[in-house]
């Protein structure tokens, strides 16, 4: 198993009593295999799973402070298998939050969002507060290893930003190559952009450049 570390910030509404630990059950729902046991691993143990095996029930706690105020955590991994899916209903009494997670990789994991989990939890706990997690980021980043190329996400629908980025990757990725030069009569907003560049900026620093601009929604790997 791998060992992992990592810090979060986090800020809680005021008016909590730091004296008493926040108690919270979350329930962690999603398609088989798209990783809800990895998450809860890595959370709750620091490492990651090397080994698939799948799920029926299990729980996991974790206890840890958001602002001085205690929180100790009830998180309680779910099967995504259909077999389960009269037992999987157990879990839903009194939780605070569901988490619904999908693999970014496997789109119809995605579609069974809508399909399946959200009417399984509106049926099962409709006060529950919902979140979506997209899991498994890095299979576009190691795809992208694979193939020696840079990785971008780009969402054409909500960021004009991340549709531009794309394209500032690319064109710098042209105007790299060997012996080629950038023209000066390409359109003038490419030209603006290349021009921030000193010289001819190589792509890594591109990529390093945009992950500090997440804001933007585009990320670079
Ligand atoms: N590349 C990659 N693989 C992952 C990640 N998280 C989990 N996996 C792999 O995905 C497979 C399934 O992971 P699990 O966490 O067991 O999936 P699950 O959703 O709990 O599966 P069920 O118990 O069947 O519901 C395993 O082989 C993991 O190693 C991730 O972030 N990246």
């Amino acid at each position: 198993m791998k060992e992992r570390r990592s810090s979060q910030k986090l800020s809680l509404k005021s008016g909590m009593d730091p004296s008493q630990s926040v108690k919270c059950k979350i329930v962690v729902v999603g398609d088989s295999q798209c990783g809800k046991t990895a998450l809860l691993h890595v959370f709750a143990k620091d490492c990651f799973p090397e080994n698939y095996v799948p799920t029926v029930f299990e729980n996991y706690t974790a206890s840890f402070e958001i602002d001085t105020q205690r929180i100790e955590l009830s998180l309680w991994d779910t099967s995504g298998s259909p077999y389960y899916d009269n037992v999987r209903p157990l879990s839903y009494p009194d939780s605070d939050a569901v988490l619904i997670c999908f693999d970014i990789s496997r789109p119809e994991t995605l579609d069974s969002v809508l399909k399946k989990w959200k009417g399984e939890i509106q049926e099962f706990c409709p006060n529950t507060k919902m979140l979506l997690v997209g899991l498994s980021y890095d299979q576009g980043s190691n795809m992208a290893k694979q193939i020696n190329a840079p990785y971008i996400e780009c969402s054409a629908l909500q960021s004009e930003n991340s549709v531009r980025d794309i394209f500032h990757v690319a064109t710098l990725a042209c105007v790299n190559k060997n012996g080629k030069h950038v023209k000066r009569n390409k359109s003038n907003r490419a030209n603006k952009r290349i021009s921030h560049m000193p010289g001819r900026p190589d792509l890594s620093a591109v990529a390093s450049d945009l992950r500090k601009d997440k804001a933007k929604s585009c990320t670079v790997m």
